[in-house]
């Protein structure tokens, strides 16, 4: 592939030997691969699983198509390989209180959410609206119950999470010169001076995460770049400027040590890794894991509590008694626009943040009633529901057309969740017969 000039003969001075192999393995195909969701109960899930990745227990190389139920219901999620790295570097302990802070479109999201289980606090931001949108599709899809979706810039962020977090992920903006050979478009904004100029933003994202971080916390910073600058060098000056230390991250086959050359000769730069495509199965990757030094109180936060009326709390009991088993009942309720959600009670007080999601949705306030949310249906336990209605293949393309159903005319009136395959696939409404379409418009497609 064509690379810029400056780029090749910037490589050229730094990887020596390496040099040649590094530059054509530009020419390779990019690996395709996929993760599947532990957050998912069992269903009759096909994807190919004959390839898994090694440092991944749910990955597996392969292309996965978004038009398929696995793929509407959250079964899977596409990923580059290198990708999958990172949430497992962070390795968050289910209860432990997390921000992503650069996280759209939500692959190390999803993937912190299943290595959390839903359990503990997970904080998913990112700061340009469009691709927050698709942060959330992605999260409701996989399921995720009760994150906090933000579309906030780091430093309004950290006023309201002062060392709140156990471990932050800043997954940066970056040069993105690791993207090279899957979007041959990054080296249009490539320059000799952009690495440079995006490690000046790192910096300050850097420097608001830390703000956030609690007192013996864990930092962990990705790029998909090979840039010095972007990477060893903003390792090394958290390292000169804030008391963290770095720590080891495993190798897998292929993965490499940081270069402490690159940066200013610091040793404890060999702790953090990089994936070159020329010696590992994947797109390039830096990546470091930083462990705060400071001692010190983590400080108290005022935090969100319910504001559901007396009557839209009852409408929602009325909901629950009608529809799902005795042990699913949130309490945590939060009226937001015409919204009914669930909310992780360890949330900040939100007034001041632009919030995406506060929680799961539960459903839209109607007069007198509730209408279940699409994205409960993709969070829920099938167990926990009273009505659970099966269709086929056939049915599920029409259903994501957006087409009504036909259905048993003996079925009573009322909510179903809809499953194909045993995947949750959304709620509908029965009715003399017809199983009511209510797939979000936005998210219609035809196989
Ligand atoms: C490498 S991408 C994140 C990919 C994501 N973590 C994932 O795994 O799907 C970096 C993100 O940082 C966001 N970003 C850009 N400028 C930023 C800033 N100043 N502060 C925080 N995030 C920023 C970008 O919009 C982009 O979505």
């Amino acid at each position: 592939m064509q690379l810029p000039e400056d780029f090749k003969n910037k490589y050229h001075d730094l990887l020596g030997d390496d040099y040649q192999s590094f530059i054509d393995s530009f020419d390779d195909d990019s690996y395709n691969a996929f993760r599947t969701n532990p957050l998912k109960p069992k269903a009759d899930v096909h994807l190919d699983r004959s390839r898994p990745i090694a440092y991944t227990e749910n990955g597996y190389y392969g292309k996965v198509s978004g038009k398929t139920v696995e793929h509407q219901s959250g079964y899977v999620y596409s990923q580059e390989p290198s990708a999958m790295y990172v949430a497992e570097v962070a390795n968050p302990t289910p209860g432990d209180k997390v921000l992503d802070l650069c996280a759209a479109p939500g692959g190390k999201s999803t993937h912190l959410a299943g290595l959390m289980q839903n359990k503990g606090l997970l904080v998913s931001n990112e700061i340009e609206r469009g691709r927050a949108k698709v942060l959330v599709e992605n999260l409701e899809r996989f399921g995720v119950f009760d994150p906090l979706i933000l579309n906030e810039d780091p430093k309004t962020l950290s006023k309201h999470f002062p060392r709140y977090f156990d471990k932050i992920l800043i997954d940066a903006p970056c040069s993105g010169e690791g993207m090279f050979r899957k979007n041959h478009e990054a080296t249009k904004y490539w320059s000799k001076d952009y690495p440079r100029e995006c490690a000046i933003r790192q910096k300050e994202i850097v420097a608001e995460a830390i703000k956030m971080l609690k007192p013996g916390g864990q930092l962990i910073y990705s790029t998909c770049t090979f840039a010095p600058e972007e990477d060893e060098q903003i390792i090394a000056w958290i390292l000169d400027n804030y008391d963290f230390k770095t720590l080891p991250i495993k190798k897998y086959d292929g993965m490499v040590s940081g270069k402490p050359e690159w940066a200013d000769g610091n040793e404890a730069l060999k702790n953090t890794i990089r994936l070159f495509p020329h010696l590992f199965k994947g797109d390039g990757h830096f990546i470091a894991k930083l462990q705060s030094l400071s001692s010190g109180k983590s400080k108290k936060i005022k935090h969100q509590t319910g504001n559901a009326s007396t009557e839209v709390r009852r409408e929602w009991e009325e909901f629950c008694k009608r529809n799902f088993q005795n042990d699913f009942y949130p309490h945590h309720l939060l009226e937001f626009g015409k919204m009914l959600y669930s909310f992780n009670p360890e949330i900040p007080n939100l007034n001041g943040l632009k919030v995406m999601r506060p929680g799961t949705p539960l459903g839209m306030i109607k007069k007198n009633r509730i209408e279940p949310a699409y994205a409960l249906a993709l969070a829920i336990n099938p167990h926990d529901v009273k009505n659970v209605i099966e269709i086929d293949d056939n049915q599920w393309d029409r259903y994501v057309h957006g087409d009504t159903i036909t259905v048993d005319a003996k079925l009573k009136k009322g909510w179903y969740l809809i499953q194909c395959r045993s995947m949750n696939i959304g709620f509908g409404k029965v009715v003399n017969g017809t199983l009511k379409n209510f797939f979000p418009k936005g998210l219609r497609f035809k196989v």
